[in-house]
């Protein structure tokens, strides 16, 4: 029974009402990208770190701890080949050939060792990248498929470009600029300290101080030089983004681009983006520029600081007693010691650039994952996951909509494109959606499914949402990566997985009810792979006829077509939607063409501007006169 009026008292206080709500395209609380070195980037860069650590017993802090002991060890035996020369120095001086053949013999051991502790430490950084890559990205996902925030990222939200980017490249980029400092990283506090303590046994407290004050001044320069480069990466990110979503909407559309013959405004748009990418890269590298001479200075006078510390005790006279070998082997040992203290330093400020990718990558992937909470947070009713477990919700068992008074307007506009719809949707009486181009018909849709929020009143889905309940077909036919299978089964992963022959001879009788059964000679097999691109060897009308055979196997009670057979004829038409209604399914459809009227009972019709009209075409239950043959079904 389909009837409107006045719903409010009976069904608001279901469990699936939702409304009241204000629809707007959402423009965010962040007042824009803050892409600097600041409090921000720290919060963001701890609550990532607690997706990478999960917990003590995780397989990253394992490998966090292997590669600590490993790179102390290479610590160790690093230091061992730095007194190598001092000591050679001493028996050369000596002339003692045992002595010397000893220290060969040491010397290649320990280089052994050192370079089979480095190749180590380089591959547990490798499997830690793989580690973080997969737990990152996995975190990502797992809230990007959740309810419909791809769709709310995508269509409605206009303050994160490029999502598939963060998700994809700049999450890969993270865990391998992370990867590269993690040893260095690690062991730093080690040898600083331990270098710190050789330094001031060698030299006094002259030398540490030296090189602290040094390291101070070299901090505050880069910090200084690093702030206008995580801005301008994470500039240069988005606009690698765009450019490779320009690619990649010409790689999707070719054929209608080729069909305009739309080669040249094409090319000149491309490589426009392309040209504002290049600008941006130059920047960077410009400002780069400044950050290398800086880094680089630093390096070069550290190697020279190192001599001068060295040259105080000689020649404040502390070593005036030493033999001239003596005093040889002291100063290769000490030149080691400080040499390495600043090393030591000078990585940490090397870091620094790695440090400066790592804060601009660092912002984007945080700023989509407080977004993608933030969609989480309002979307809190929202659970698709039903369509897995075909959980039915209470409700009138024949009833698949209830509306009340519902209002809703497009995310842009200010105007309502329905204004106070009541109406309720039931089993047996097919509603036909009519109205002109842009009044509102799939935005009808987008409020039922819940992607859109209206913008007052009830809508109540009392069926659930998958077969057996409730089931849309896009305007927009969508096709899958994958098998024929896959196809037909879509949205379901595996609905029946140890049916085997059974589903298969299913499968195939409505491919064949939907008139697509030649794609099972062109894909080989129900199973078998294809490398091409479902969109570029599908005409329209096979798209919609495959989605057919997809309706078909799922078999749903109500199926909510959106100009699902557009591309199709009159006949082929009447001969899918009365296969529809021989199995069973309750038929909500959009379309323009007057043909559609026989299958249904019901006409809404939008008429815009937010008004909208409900006719009767027929009295339930009346036929519309086609007997289809027996398909045994
Ligand atoms: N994501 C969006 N953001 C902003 N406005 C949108 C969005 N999607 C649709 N609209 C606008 O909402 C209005 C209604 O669109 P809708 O798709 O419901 O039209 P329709 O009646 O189904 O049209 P058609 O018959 O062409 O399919 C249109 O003006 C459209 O431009």
């Amino acid at each position: 029974m389909l009837s409107f009026g006045h719903w409010r008292h009976s069904f608001i206080t279901r469990p699936l009402i939702w409304g009241t709500f204000t629809l707007k395209k959402i423009h965010v609380a962040y007042p824009g990208p803050e892409t600097s070195l600041d409090w921000r980037f720290v919060q963001r860069f701890l609550s990532i770190q607690k997706v990478l650590f999960p917990s003590w017993t995780s397989q990253s802090v394992l490998m966090f701890g292997t590669l600590l002991v490993l790179t102390l060890t290479e610590q160790l035996i690093i230091y061992q080949v730095g007194i190598l020369p001092s000591q050679f120095y001493m028996v050369l001086a000596d002339k003692d050939y045992a002595a010397f053949r000893n220290l060969i013999t040491l010397a290649i051991l320990l280089i052994l060792l050192n370079s089979t502790l480095k190749s180590l430490d380089q591959y547990i950084c490798s499997q830690m990248y793989v580690g973080w890559r997969q737990s990152l990205t996995e975190n990502l996902h797992a809230d990007y498929f959740r309810g419909r925030v791809y769709y709310t990222l995508n269509v409605l939200r206009e303050d994160i470009d490029n999502p598939d980017q963060r998700i994809s490249q700049d999450t890969e980029r993270l865990c391998k600029q992370m990867s590269n400092m993690a040893s260095r990283i690690i062991v730093s506090p080690f040898t600083l300290a331990y270098y710190t303590y050789q330094c001031y046994h060698s030299t006094g407290w002259m030398g540490p101080v030296s090189i602290f004050g040094y390291f101070v001044v070299g901090t505050i320069s880069n910090k200084m030089l690093m702030g206008p480069i995580v801005h301008t990466l994470f500039q240069q990110e988005k606009l690698e983004g765009d450019f490779r979503f320009k690619h990649m909407q010409i790689r999707v559309n070719a054929e209608s681009a080729a069909f305009y013959r739309a080669g040249k405004v094409e090319h000149m748009r491309t490589d426009r983006r392309l040209q504002s990418l290049l600008q941006t890269q130059k920047r960077l590298m410009n400002k780069e520029l400044w950050l290398y001479i800086g880094v680089n200075t630093f390096d070069y006078l550290g190697g020279f600081l190192s001599y001068i510390i060295i040259a105080i005790p000689i020649f404040t006279g502390i070593y005036d007693d030493l033999s001239p070998g003596e005093l040889s082997a002291l100063i290769s040992r000490n030149a080691f010691v400080c040499i390495y203290l600043i090393n030591g330093f000078s990585q940490l400020i090397d870091l620094s650039t790695t440090l400066s990718d790592v804060a601009g990558y660092t912002h984007r992937i945080g700023e989509l994952r407080e977004a993608m909470a933030d969609i989480l947070r309002r979307q809190c009713d929202y659970d698709p996951g039903r369509i897995a477990d075909f959980n039915i919700h209470a409700g009138p068992a024949d009833t698949a909509f209830v509306l009340d008074r519902l209002s809703f307007r497009s995310p842009d506009s200010d105007e309502l494109l329905v204004e106070e719809l009541s109406l309720k949707i039931s089993q047996g009486r097919h509603l036909l959606v009519v109205g002109n181009t842009g009044t509102g018909k799939t935005s009808l849709l987008r409020v039922l499914n819940r992607l859109w929020e209206a913008d007052s009143g009830f809508v109540q889905m009392t069926t659930c949402f998958g077969p057996r309940g409730i089931l849309f077909l896009p305007q927009k036919p969508y096709l899958t990566d994958g098998t024929l299978r896959e196809q037909v089964i879509y949205p379901l992963k595996d609905i029946y997985p140890a049916s085997g022959s059974v589903d298969d001879e299913r499968i195939i009788q409505f491919l064949e009810l939907a008139g697509v059964s030649n794609l099972l000679k062109r894909t080989g097999g129900l199973d078998e792979k294809v490398d091409w691109n479902w969109y570029d060897v599908l005409s329209p009308g096979e798209m919609q006829r495959l989605c057919f055979a997809r309706l078909f196997y799922l078999q749903p009670k109500y199926a909510v077509l959106d100009e699902a057979t557009s591309a199709l004829t009159e006949e082929a038409e009447g001969q899918l939607y009365r296969l529809c209604k021989q199995l069973g399914m309750t038929l909500i459809s959009l379309g323009h063409r007057s043909s559609l009227e026989k299958y249904h009972d019901v006409s809404l019709r939008l008429c815009g501007g937010g008004r909208w009209e409900l006719t009767t075409l027929k009295e339930n239950g009346a036929d519309d006169g086609h007997v289809i043959e027996d398909t045994g079904l």
